[in-house]
């Protein structure tokens, strides 16, 4: 079994990684939408009340709430494959989640961070619009300081690779592809995805 975690700020490509994941038959457990389902499931609208949710889900049940609930979907979306299974986990933000994660699979849970400078991540956010807060680059700050507030800037820091989401969504998905395929194999002993250099600084495929 093989279980991806994604970490990365608002508008990095979290969702993007998501979205090539389940293309290839690859489920998706996005921790975002069990916020959201608690959110629903307390009467409020998830588009204004989900980061309070989340920070309530924490208080009341502890850190690791959102992990918690979601470790059980992915045992669930493993059972049902044939093969080696492999989960994608969308949106771990702390380590406290990290480390319920590698308590409960191991070596089989590998943590990549999604990474994008803040002018390219709140562009693209703006170009999405899915939520209010997506064209507001003051919310974008709020939204992103909140998230580093949980330990989001750690869990980057920890991650088993990186990769930058700094050019095309073509170049972007098959970094991703090559994760999700080979895991840290897909990493070459210079750091690159997919044959792509991993510091963002010249961005040249091989
Ligand atoms: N390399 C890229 N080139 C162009 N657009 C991109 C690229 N990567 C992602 N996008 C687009 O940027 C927007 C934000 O990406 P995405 O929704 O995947 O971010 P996210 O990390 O899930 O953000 P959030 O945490 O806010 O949900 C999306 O519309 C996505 O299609």
């Amino acid at each position: 079994m093989r279980i991806i975690g994604t970490v990365g700020l608002p508008g990095s490509g979290k969702g993007e990684a998501a979205a090539v994941a389940r293309e290839a038959g690859i489920p998706v457990v996005t921790m975002g939408d069990v916020i959201r389902a608690e959110t629903r499931r307390r009467g409020l609208d998830p588009s204004e009340h989900h980061g309070e949710i989340a920070q309530q889900l924490r208080e009341e049940e502890g850190e690791t709430a959102i992990a918690d609930r979601c470790i059980p979907l992915v045992r669930d979306a493993a059972e049902d494959q044939s093969g080696e299974p492999v989960v994608l986990v969308d949106g771990l933000r702390s380590m406290a989640e990290v480390e319920r994660f590698v308590d409960a699979f191991g070596e089989e849970f590998l943590l990549v961070s999604i990474e994008a400078p803040f002018d390219l991540r709140a562009k693209r956010l703006g170009d999405r619009g899915r939520e209010a807060t997506d064209l507001d680059r003051e919310k974008l700050r709020e939204r992103e300081e909140r998230e580093l507030g949980f330990g989001m800037g750690e869990v980057m820091d920890a991650a088993d690779l990186t990769i930058e989401n700094d050019e095309s969504l073509q170049a972007f998905r098959e970094q991703v592809e090559a994760v999700l395929e080979q895991g840290e194999a897909a990493v070459d002993e210079r750091g690159s995805a997919a044959g792509r250099t991993q510091s963002g600084d010249g961005g040249e495929r091989e």
